[in-house]
């Protein structure tokens, strides 16, 4: 898979050399490639932004710079990916649609946000799909942290990239849809507190319901508005298979 990322602070996207992803990259995994949106520029100031058309506070990255950027960056099959508060929620099932795919463009927009013109433009470019995605419901300064969580969330997903692929089967927001159950590890007691004695059982189809009934609880508990949405069939799948 490739991935690029195109922000005007590229070293905000640091980080993604490091730990699985920068493994990832390392391996040949993923092709990741993060661009400086000012390399685009043509003025002597490098400037990226303009005053709001209709007057407002703040200033809106200009579509001109943004679309010699990505007609730069974007081939035929590739997906524009734009964080901003107003888009879709990134779920874990946005994940693994994305981490089918072999071509994502991340666009970091500063400021106010982009020129609406440059999603508009890029949605009625054949070949080319465009999301506007939102990592939570809060507001930051710009996309890159968004785009941080993304690349995170999708290159975790590529084979290869974690040890143990079974690791991802039973975390939160599993193919049931249920939040993980609590992990423990020695000492058996720490801080005056014990492990609960079923982990300690050695059985293995009682650890498999109590973990089951664990992950219940907190996601009826925790998000009660991932309880509708429970794919019953999965869990059922699951607790046969214990
Ligand atoms: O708050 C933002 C500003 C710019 C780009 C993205 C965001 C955002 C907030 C939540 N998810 O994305």
């Amino acid at each position: 898979m490739r991935i690029d990322v195109v922000s005007i602070f590229p070293d905000y996207l640091a980080p993604l050399d490091l730990s699985l992803v920068g493994k990832a990259r390392t391996g040949g995994l993923l092709d990741l490639r993060v661009h400086d949106l000012r390399d685009w520029t043509t003025d002597r100031h490098r400037t990226v932004d303009d005053t709001p058309f209709g007057g407002g506070a703040g200033m809106v990255m200009r579509p001109d710079v943004w679309g010699t950027a990505l007609d730069s960056v974007l081939d035929d099959g590739a997906h524009l990916l734009v964080p901003t508060p107003s888009g879709a929620p990134l779920t874990q099932r946005t994940a693994e649609r994305l981490a089918e795919e072999q071509h994502l463009v991340v666009a970091c927009g500063r400021y106010e946000g982009i020129d609406a013109r440059v999603a508009e433009h890029y949605r009625a470019r054949p070949g080319v799909r465009v999301s506007e995605f939102s990592i939570g419901d809060y507001v930051l300064n710009g996309g890159e942290v968004a785009a941080l969580v993304l690349v995170e969330a999708v290159a975790r997903l590529l084979p290869g990239v974690v040890g143990n692929p079974e690791s991802l089967v039973e975390e939160s927001h599993g193919a049931a849809g249920l939040l993980e159950y609590p992990v423990y590890t020695k000492p058996p007691q720490w801080a005056g507190l014990d492990v609960p004695d079923v982990l300690l059982s050695g059985h293995h189809g009682r650890i498999a319901r109590w973990r089951r009934d664990q992950a219940l609880r907190r996601t009826a508990g925790r998000r009660p508005d991932l309880v509708a949405a429970l794919d019953v069939a999965a869990l059922d799948r699951a607790d046969l298979a214990t």
